[in-house]
């Protein structure tokens, strides 16, 4: 009888890793590591082609584990000097840019592992395209050993310096273990509603609470009071600095947060009217009526 399959919300994942192994084993085992939590959790893998580097131990882990492999490669990197051989199923692409399409096409969520520039770009696209909305897919970091500890710094000087939205911080999902990386992404509701702040009345707040962290497993959930009687609230909004709402409205399209709107009644409408959020999710109390993108 065929083991069951273990339970995962993705079916293919994506992984960008270097084509070179670096210089210490702890890269070559991590690619190990997460190849084989692919494998239990029964996750085909999406990846550049080849076999050269951490791209060769993990396709090659994946593949040897039962699980499907597509690598994806243009015609340039073809030839097998240049990438080796490629395991599974090989698709052959006209260039770099068509090949990021399908891989992002192909798979359900990305994974990056240490690599160079190649790795780099590829999963800053991502990122990128997640924050206009081009996906809505999970975007995971594997910080082996703290290799993607600066890059992440400079991540948050982005934030603290205004050119990167705090919402979209969250965008990327990191964690120095294969499995712990997994169960993160795993464990993610919906992209960005687990990042969100939830600008919540403070009519019955504590039953309004208790509702919302019923409704979803929120990995991030922040729960903003708002007194709608004075109308106004001060939001920290994320650098520190607080925002506040006055009676204009206009004031909260300053608010960067890809946000969660809990509420009904004047309170909803207005936040729908605002319509400069990236999410918004309108319950009335207990029913989560809809999900809007903006
Ligand atoms: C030029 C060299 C090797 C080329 N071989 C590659 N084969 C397949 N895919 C590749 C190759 N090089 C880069 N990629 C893609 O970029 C990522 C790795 O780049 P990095 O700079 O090594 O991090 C990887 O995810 C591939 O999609 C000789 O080095």
């Amino acid at each position: 009888m065929e083991e069951e399959r273990a339970r995962s919300k993705f079916k293919r994942v994506c992984v960008f890793c270097g084509s070179n192994s670096g210089h210490r084993k702890i890269f070559s085992e991590a690619a190990l590591e997460l190849g084989n939590e692919l494998v239990k959790r029964k996750i085909d893998l999406v990846y550049g082609g080849g076999s050269v580097g951490l791209m060769g131990l993990i396709s090659k882990t994946v593949h040897d584990g039962g699980c499907h492999v597509l690598g994806i490669i243009p015609k340039a990197l073809m030839p097998h000097e240049i990438s080796g051989e490629t395991v599974g199923e090989v698709r052959t692409v006209s260039d770099m840019h068509e090949r990021k399409a399908a891989m992002a096409r192909e798979s359900e969520a990305f994974v990056a592992l240490p690599g160079g520039y190649g790795t780099m770009e590829e999963l800053l696209e991502m990122i990128t395209w997640s924050q206009l909305g081009i996906h809505k897919k999970t975007v995971g970091l594997l910080n082996v050993d703290g290799y993607y500890n600066n890059l992440l710094a400079l991540f948050d000087n982005g934030v603290k310096e205004g050119f990167i939205k705090p919402g979209a911080r969250h965008i990327i999902v990191s964690a120095p273990t294969a499995k712990e990386l997994m169960e993160k992404m795993e464990a993610l509701d919906y992209d960005y509603l687990n990042f969100v702040h939830v600008f919540c009345s403070t009519t019955n707040l504590p039953m309004n609470m208790w509702l919302l962290k019923k409704a979803g497993r929120w990995s991030n959930l922040e729960i903003i009071p708002i007194n709608l009687m004075h109308n106004e609230a001060l939001l920290e909004n994320g650098t520190g600095q607080p925002i506040s709402m006055g009676s204009n409205a206009t004031s909260w399209q300053g608010v960067t947060h890809d946000c969660l709107v809990f509420g009904y009644g004047t309170f909803t409408s207005l936040m729908v009217d605002l319509g400069c959020w990236r999410w918004l999710l309108v319950s009335p109390r207990v029913h989560l009526l809809s999900i809007a993108c903006s």
